[in-house]
């Protein structure tokens, strides 16, 4: 018997991910709040039901990717909801990102009428769905990932099956908030920003003058010395407070109960893997801080960095905050290990010297 597979929730995500769920074979039904947004799934094969009920009567399984815990909740709780249909031998998916108090209390209230739960979160965003190249972070009822797991092999492009309910939301929140707050290091006021780009292109520049031009010894007084600073000292910036997200992210997922292997897993297949986290998140978690690049010396450019802010009067709210982590590190003694050590001043940031 073909599996017949719902879908609520045919926004950004909604749309791009049943879209390929149809385009890989599957028997798909779907409902959207605004309904003339079911039309272009219609055209690709897609059947419509009138509420979230009908989809749950009609379907094996079915998936919801919605706004926000509200939407979440008022789909399966509302009147012509999700509940008023789900019973034994049904599964209910919910793919949203919701906290996990929204997504157990969805879990209780689908299990307690004999029905599967399962909370499966994304990484990755429209390109990567429409693409089907999600990273699916699922918790919940095993057997029900593994009836899903077809549709969740087309979707995405890795899923990580993290054991009871809360998990997968929780997973999804500590690797959003690395992901936000590296945003604001990476993005700060387009100001700052040209400032940046116009400073390090003349200082990269400069170097490359300085390079083809070496013999002649006169050259290094042809440009400010500080500029040659200002442009290191600037590229830089963004690795201090990336290091700082991220100690903040291991210690989140740690201290929720998460594997931090597992965070470094998943963050090395989305959308910020780097190769910082790659290298140095492995040591971090085992405590290891054999000095690369000292953690006095980051924290001397951190400061140098500022007084060039400064001097220049930038904003920089994110380096000042990264830069008192450093401070706090060096405080307890660690200013001679590897700058990744700032972990330690995340994790216990009232430890002093
Ligand atoms: N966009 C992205 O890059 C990513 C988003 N996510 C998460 O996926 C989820 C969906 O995001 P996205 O597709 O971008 O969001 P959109 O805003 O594009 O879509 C939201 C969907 O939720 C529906 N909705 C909102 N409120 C209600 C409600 N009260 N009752 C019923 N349906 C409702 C909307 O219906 P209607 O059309 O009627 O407004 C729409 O289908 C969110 O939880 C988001 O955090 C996860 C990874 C990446
Ligand atoms: O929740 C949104 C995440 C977007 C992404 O992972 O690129």
């Amino acid at each position: 018997m073909e599996v017949e597979v719902g879908f609520l929730g045919l926004g950004i995500m909604g749309k791009a991910m049943s879209m390929n769920l149809l385009r890989h074979g599957f028997k798909l039904t779907v409902w959207n709040r605004t309904l003339s947004r079911c039309d272009e799934l219609v055209e690709h094969g897609a059947s419509v039901a009138e509420t979230p009920a009908a989809v749950v009567k009609k379907c094996n399984y079915t998936i919801a990717m919605l706004s926000d815990p509200s939407a979440a909740l008022s789909v399966v709780f509302d009147k012509d909801g999700v509940l008023e249909q789900i019973c034994n031998g049904k599964g209910y998916i919910d793919m949203s990102t919701v906290d996990s108090d929204t997504s157990s209390k969805i879990s209780e209230a689908i299990t307690s009428k004999g029905g599967s739960f399962l909370e499966a979160p994304v990484s990755g965003s429209k390109k990567p769905a429409e693409d089907g190249q999600l990273v699916i972070l699922a918790a919940g009822e095993k057997a029900l990932y593994e009836e899903a797991l077809p549709a969740f092999d087309v979707m995405g492009k890795k899923s990580f099956f993290l054991g009871h309910v809360g998990n997968g939301a929780k997973m999804k929140l500590v690797v959003n908030m690395i992901m936000g707050s590296i945003a604001i290091a990476e993005n700060p006021d387009p100001l700052v920003k040209l400032k940046i780009f116009i400073i390090t292109l003349v200082g990269r520049l400069q170097m490359r003058i300085h390079y083809s031009y070496l013999w002649c010894q006169q050259y290094q007084y042809l440009y400010p010395k500080q500029l040659e600073l200002s442009s290191d000292i600037v590229s830089k910036l963004d690795h201090r407070s990336m290091m700082n997200a991220f100690s903040e992210g291991l210690i989140l997922a740690d201290k929720s109960g998460l594997n931090p292997q597992t965070l470094l897993d998943v963050l090395d297949l989305g959308g910020i893997a780097n190769p910082m986290f790659k290298m140095k998140g492995p040591t971090m978690i085992q405590k290891s801080y054999s000095p690369a690049f000292p953690l006095k010396h980051q924290q001397k450019d951190m400061r140098l960095a500022l007084a060039l802010g400064d001097q220049n009067a930038v904003s920089m709210p994110v380096a000042a905050a990264a830069n008192e982590a450093f401070k706090k590190a060096r405080s307890m003694g660690l200013g001679d290990l590897d700058f990744s050590a700032v972990h330690e001043a995340v994790k216990f940031p009232e430890s002093s010297s």
